[in-house]
C-alpha cells in the first residue's frame, strides 16, 4: 500500500532568489497525525502548498511528490490531474477562505462540487441527501444550528469549524492544515484541535498540521517534523523533542515556549510515559 504523502528532494527557490525549503523528504503513512513545526519563516506553509500542488519545485530537480501513489509533481511540473487529486486533499487555511456572504451549509456544500455534474454546480442545485450530508458534517464539528447563517456571521473558531466540515464532505483522506488556530482564542483553539484529532480518530484521516504552539503539537499529534530554514532538522516522537531542539528552532524564544510547554520548572522535553503538558482528550 503506497504512503499517503511521499515527498523526495523538494527544493524550493522563489525569484526573488530566497531558498525556502532544501532537500525535504518525508514520508506519512495512511492514519498518522503529523505536526509540523518551526520558526515564522522556515517553510511550513510553502512545503504544504506544495503538497496541494498550489506551487511547483524547482525545475528541473529530482523533486517528488505523491499523496497515495499517485503524483501531484515531479521535477517541478505539477500533475495535469492535479484537480482531481487535489479532491482528495482537504485543506484547512488560518483564514477560513469560506464565502462569507453565503449560508454556512452552502459553503460546506461546496466540498462537493467535484463530486457533481458541472450544471448542477453552477445552478448550485444540491440534493436533499447531499445537504443532508453537509448537516450532518456540521453537527460532527458542533455548528449544525449555523447551517443557515452567513460564513461572515461566524466567529473565527466557528469559521474554521465550517471549513473543517467542507473537507468532511469533501470525503479527503489527508487534510492539511495551515495554521488552522493561529488567529483563535485558546478555547476555539481547542475545539479546532479536538475535531481534526477525532477526524485523524474516527476517519482514519491523514492530518498534517501546522502549528506555532509547540505544546499543542505535542499534546495532539504523536510525530513532529520540525523545519529550519527550509531543512528538516527533527523528525520524530513529539515527546522525544528536547529544550536544545526548541532552542535551535526558535532562538530566543524558546523559553517561552518552555514555559508554555512545561510550566512549573523548565522542565525538560525529555520522553517521559505523561509529560506535564499532556492534557487529557476534551470532548468537543
Ligand atoms: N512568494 C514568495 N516569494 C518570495 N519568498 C517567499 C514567498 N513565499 C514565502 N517566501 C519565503 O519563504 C520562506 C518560508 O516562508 P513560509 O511562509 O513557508 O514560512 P512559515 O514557516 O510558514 O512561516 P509562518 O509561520 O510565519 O507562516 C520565508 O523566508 C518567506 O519569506
Amino acid at each position: 500500500m503506497p504512503a499517503a504523502l511521499h515527498i523526495h528532494r523538494l527544493n524550493k527557490h522563489f525569484p526573488n532568489g530566497r531558498q525556502a525549503l532544501r532537500d525535504v523528504s518525508l514520508t506519512v503513512q495512511h492514519g498518522e497525525m503529523v505536526a509540523l513545526i518551526g520558526a515564522s519563516g522556515s517553510g511550513k506553509s510553502t512545503l504544504l502548498r506544495h503538497v496541494a500542488g498550489l506551487v511547483a519545485a524547482d525545475a528541473q530537480s529530482p523533486s517528488l511528490i505523491e499523496i497515495d501513489g499517485c503524483c501531484v509533481q515531479q521535477g517541478g511540473r505539477i500533475h495535469h490531474d492535479i484537480r482531481r487529486l487535489r479532491a482528495q486533499v482537504g485543506f484547512v487555511f488560518q483564514q477560513f477562505n469560506l464565502v462569507d456572504r453565503l449560508p454556512v451549509l452552502m459553503n460546506v456544500l461546496v466540498g462537493l462540487l467535484h463530486r457533481i455534474p458541472r450544471w448542477r454546480s453552477w445552478l448550485r442545485l444540491f440534493q436533499p441527501q447531499e445537504c443532508a450530508l453537509a448537516l450532518e458534517a456540521l453537527a460532527r464539528v458542533g455548528i449544525a444550528d449555523c447551517h443557515a447563517q452567513r460564513a461572515s456571521t461566524l466567529s473565527g473558531g466557528q469559521q474554521q469549524r465550517a471549513a473543517i466540515a467542507r473537507t468532511l464532505v469533501q470525503g479527503a483522506k489527508v487534510v492539511l492544515a495551515d495554521e488552522p488556530i493561529a488567529s483563535l482564542d485558546p478555547e476555539s483553539s481547542r475545539k479546532v484541535m479536538d475535531i481534526l484529532a477525532r477526524i485523524n480518530r474516527e476517519d482514519r484521516c491523514t492530518v498534517i498540521v501546522s502549528l506555532h504552539q509547540v505544546d499543542v503539537a505535542i499534546k495532539y499529534c504523536p510525530r513532529v517534523v520540525a523545519l529550519h530554514h527550509g531543512q528538516v532538522v527533527y523528525d520524530g516522537a513529539s515527546s522525544a523533542l528536547t529544550p536544545a531542539l526548541l532552542r535551535r528552532l526558535y532562538g530566543v524564544q524558546a523559553d517561552e515556549i518552555l514555559a508554555d510547554a512545561a510550566p512549573p520548572a523548565a522542565a525538560p522535553c525529555v520522553p517521559s510515559p505523561t509529560p506535564q503538558w499532556t492534557m487529557a482528550p476534551a470532548a468537543v
